[in-house]
């Protein structure tokens, strides 16, 4: 067995041994029922649900579900520990650690993928008259949504027309007929980019889309990576070993060869229909609320015996969406600053946000010797991110001082609700683009794809010139350490 961040049934193993997983082996309904447990799983952190039987499986098992693949487990101590098995890292990892990761291959040389001729993914092959998605156990995951969403936690696969540049991503899919998906294709993100090449060139878009890769891929494809960044070598980077991947049947794309299923086809240039509404990351599903999105036609499904399909049944918190999305552009955002020079410490997304915020640590030490003042520094940082891409899905910049834990809330919200005068120390940005999932966007007052965006300074004006002139009033800073200790070391003689 191949380790777990390199094939998905390996990670699935990993959960067990862990005790992280609850297999269902009665028949469940895909049909809401599902990811009605999902729902109820990620809201509580509990295990992640393995559906081994489900109505509408095929006599090949096409397919099982994994629920919460990359969700939360209960114990603090282990409680990023689904992330750190996509990783291979000890589940005690903070997301620090699992973020750094992250960020490591920046700087080490890409290992291209090796090509072998086959592996598990081929074991079946089913043309397009032998399946019909909507009698497979494509799963409905919220009542009021437009469609089945087969694909949550899928890779797209796509190559730019010169071949030059292979990009995975996720990006969702609803089933639109027995061999049809829906997909979303938006702006900025890449797979919009290369759609629009082969749009430019009049070729409908080859695709692959692959379920189950492996776990490391999976996480690299939920980051904002540079334009023009092959995925595949950055994660062979990242692991230090080249992925496994083998060609597709029906076109030249190369898919993860341990992959557990993979669709096969072409996302048409021309051809849209319906797609949404879906219940999406920030917590809503707006009825009726569909949009014209491409159409990608199923000419091939490949698979292994009995297949794991991993789903996210996304919405409030807290799923896939918020432990992967806003902390992977947190990420990439950090690394942005402090290769520009700017005296950035940590970036993280809170959770608590709905990931439309980034919390950035300064090190105020470097941030005065810049002899700056805040809006020379907070336009320096807002112009960076807002106006690329890894800041698209961020809508709230916190700029916090040394003290502030950014992967604790309680730290940034005590500093964003004590250090930052409203409207004063917020630096608005209206002329950038914004991001349409978030409803204030698509259903508020002002324009659903601009604006809305906003540099909060958290420091207080003396951290720009001589630094920190307040103690907290807490038992950490505003007692002397040998008290603290002492109290610490009598704390149950005392009766507590
Ligand atoms: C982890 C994860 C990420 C995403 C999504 C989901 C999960 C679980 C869904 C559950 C399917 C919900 C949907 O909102 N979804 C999604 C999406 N990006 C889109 O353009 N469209 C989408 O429908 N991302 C985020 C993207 O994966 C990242 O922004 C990534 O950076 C993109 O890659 P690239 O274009 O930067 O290469
Ligand atoms: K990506």
């Amino acid at each position: 067995m191949a380790l777990a961040h390199m094939e998905f049934r390996a990670f699935v193993q990993a959960l067990k041994d862990d005790g992280d997983i609850v297999e269902i082996n009665e028949e469940c309904d895909p049909n809401l029922e599902v990811s009605a447990i999902i729902r109820k799983v990620v809201e509580s952190d509990e295990r992640a649900p393995l559906f081994n039987k489900l109505k509408g499986q095929n006599e090949n098992g096409l397919w099982r579900i994994l629920g919460a693949p990359n969700s939360l487990r209960s114990d603090p101590r282990h409680r990023y520990g689904r992330l750190a098995r996509h990783l291979n890292l000890p589940p005690t990892s903070s997301m620090k650690e699992i973020l750094d990761k992250m960020v490591s291959a920046k700087t080490t040389p890409p290992i291209p993928p090796k090509i072998v001729e086959t592996g598990p993914c081929k074991e079946f092959r089913l043309t397009s008259d032998q399946f019909d998605l909507n009698q497979l156990p494509s799963p409905t995951l919220h009542q009021a949504d437009g469609g089945k969403y087969v694909q949550t936690y899928g890779m797209f696969i796509v190559r730019s027309p010169d071949g030059k540049w292979t990009n995975w991503s996720i990006a969702r899919a609803m089933v639109h007929d027995k061999n049809h998906l829906v997909g979303l294709v938006m702006p900025p993100q890449h797979i919009s980019v290369i759609h629009r090449m082969w749009k430019e060139l009049g070729q409908d878009m080859p695709y692959a889309l692959a379920f189950g890769v492996p776990p490391a891929a999976i996480m690299a494809s939920s980051m904002p990576l540079p334009d023009g960044l092959t995925e595949a070598e950055y994660i062979g980077s990242m692991v230090n070993s080249p992925l496994e991947l083998v060609k597709c049947e029906t076109n030249e794309l190369f898919v993860p060869s341990t992959s557990e299923i993979v669709f096969e086809g072409t996302c048409s240039v021309t051809e849209t229909a319906r797609e949404g509404p879906f219940g999406e990351m920030h917590g809503y599903v707006f009825k009726g609320d569909s949009h014209f999105m491409p159409v990608y036609t199923v000419n091939m499904i490949t698979h292994r015996k009995d297949p794991i399909m991993p789903v996210c049944a996304c919405g409030r918190l807290t799923d896939e969406t918020h432990t992967m999305i806003g902390p992977l552009a947190a990420a990439e955002i950090g690394y942005i600053l402090k290769s520009n020079g700017l005296p950035i410490k940590e970036a993280f997304s809170p959770f608590e946000s709905q990931v439309t915020w980034v919390a950035l640590q300064v090190d105020t030490d470097k941030l005065r010797a810049m002899k700056t003042n805040a809006e020379a520094f907070c336009r320096q940082v807002g112009d960076l991110i807002f106006k690329g891409k890894p800041g698209s899905t961020i809508h709230r910049l916190l700029l916090v001082g040394d003290d502030i834990d950014v992967y604790d809330f309680k730290e940034v919200i005590w500093a964003f609700t004590t250090r930052c005068r409203p409207v004063m120390d917020e630096y608005s940005y209206e002329d950038v683009p914004g991001f349409p999932l978030i409803p204030y966007m698509s259903h508020g007052n002002g324009p659903t794809n601009k604006g809305g965006k906003l540099v909060c300074d958290c420091l207080l004006p003396v951290e720009y010139t001589t630094g920190k002139n307040w103690e907290a009033a807490d038992f950490k800073e505003s007692f002397p350490p040998e008290l603290q200790q002492k109290v610490l070391d009598r704390w149950h003689s005392y009766g507590f």
